[in-house]
């Protein structure tokens, strides 16, 4: 039986001059909505060019769709849409021309390209701004016309590097609307390139982190939400004491943190044992906050990371 990965890559490596920009990277990666996050410079756009063969990896294996990109490239790619993170209409073309010529250059004939180019543009939103020249457009105009473009010869993988980029958050909400629709109503897999955790965390169901080139972590978007230390920040204005040493009555490690709160490892499935014991010994916290889950833990990591190495 053929697997069911749309994205496979084996040591995938990719090096600028001294710099190694993807580090063996190993992924599988099923149908859906794939969340690919990670800080600037992380190496998400090298990633995404390097399976769609912009740019000629070092070493290692791409399967997409399935298929070696090696063997069967040129076939697979048809298959294949992408939004690049740059402008990329040609100047001087209006919006629903270019988006026809896209069809065109993916193998279908004029009629067919035009009228899968509209129903694109109607799928984006663009009203009568499609006769325009794309020049004129917005920065959520162009972020709609990519969309488009990509979606022409309709594709059954779909890669949208930072797709957000430049958009306030009203023209954000609206491009994660429709990316979000793009895998839930068409069924065509979308990679989501992102520096932002939001975007991410709203539509994509497989997040993949990565820093320096490094997949740092690859889950479900609900197990790596489920994935929590069992910590908590205790807030409170006084009683800091007799609260450590009721925690540490109980066995758990506790310490006041920088910002004067109490960090409590308690090893508890939720809250509630926590703070039925601060109940009964009388002591009120103003609040109780979780640790964070893994993925913003993750990111933060990822963010940290690429900090160091900068
Ligand atoms: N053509 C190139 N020549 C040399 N170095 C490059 C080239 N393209 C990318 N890089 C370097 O590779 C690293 C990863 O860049 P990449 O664009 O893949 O990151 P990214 O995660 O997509 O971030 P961003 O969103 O900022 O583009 C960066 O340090 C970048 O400077």
């Amino acid at each position: 039986m053929p697997n069911s990965y749309v994205i496979e890559t084996r040591g995938l490596t990719k090096r600028y001059g001294a710099q190694t920009v993807l580090d063996g990277v190993d992924l599988a990666l099923p149908a859906g909505a794939i969340g690919l996050l990670g800080p600037n410079g992380a190496g998400k756009s090298t990633f995404i060019k390097s399976l769609l063969q912009l740019e000629e990896k070092d070493s290692g294996s791409v399967r997409l769709l399935g298929k070696d990109i090696d063997t069967h490239g040129r076939e697979t790619r048809r298959r294949i849409g992408y939004a690049p993170e740059q402008d990329c209409h040609i100047p001087g073309m209006v919006g629903c021309e270019y988006v026809t010529y896209c069809g065109e250059l993916s193998g279908m004939p004029f009629e067919a390209a035009r009228q899968r180019a509209h129903e694109m543009l109607d799928f984006v939103g663009m009203g009568q701004e499609r006769y325009r020249k794309v020049d004129t457009y917005s920065t959520g105009m162009k972020q709609r016309i990519k969309i488009a473009q990509a979606l022409v010869h309709d594709p059954d993988l779909v890669f949208l590097d930072e797709p957000t980029n430049g958009l306030d958050p009203k023209g954000q909400a609206l491009i994660l609307e429709l990316i979000e629709r793009i895998w839930k109503e068409s069924g065509i897999s979308v990679v989501l390139s992102s520096h932002l955790l939001h975007d991410v965390d709203r539509i994509c169901d497989r997040i993949v982190i990565i820093a320096q080139g490094n997949v740092v972590a690859h889950d479900t978007l609900a197990a790596l939400k489920g994935r929590r230390r069992p910590e908590a920040e205790v807030v409170v204005a006084e009683s800091k004491e007799s609260l450590m040493a009721l925690f540490r009555k109980q066995g758990w490690s506790c310490s006041v943190l920088n910002n004067g709160n109490v960090k409590v490892v308690h090893g508890q499935s939720s809250l509630n044992p926590l703070l039925e014991l601060m109940r009964a010994a009388g002591i009120s916290p103003l609040e109780v906050k979780e640790s964070p889950n893994a993925l913003s833990e993750l990111f933060l990591q990822a963010l940290n990371k690429e900090r160091v190495a900068v």
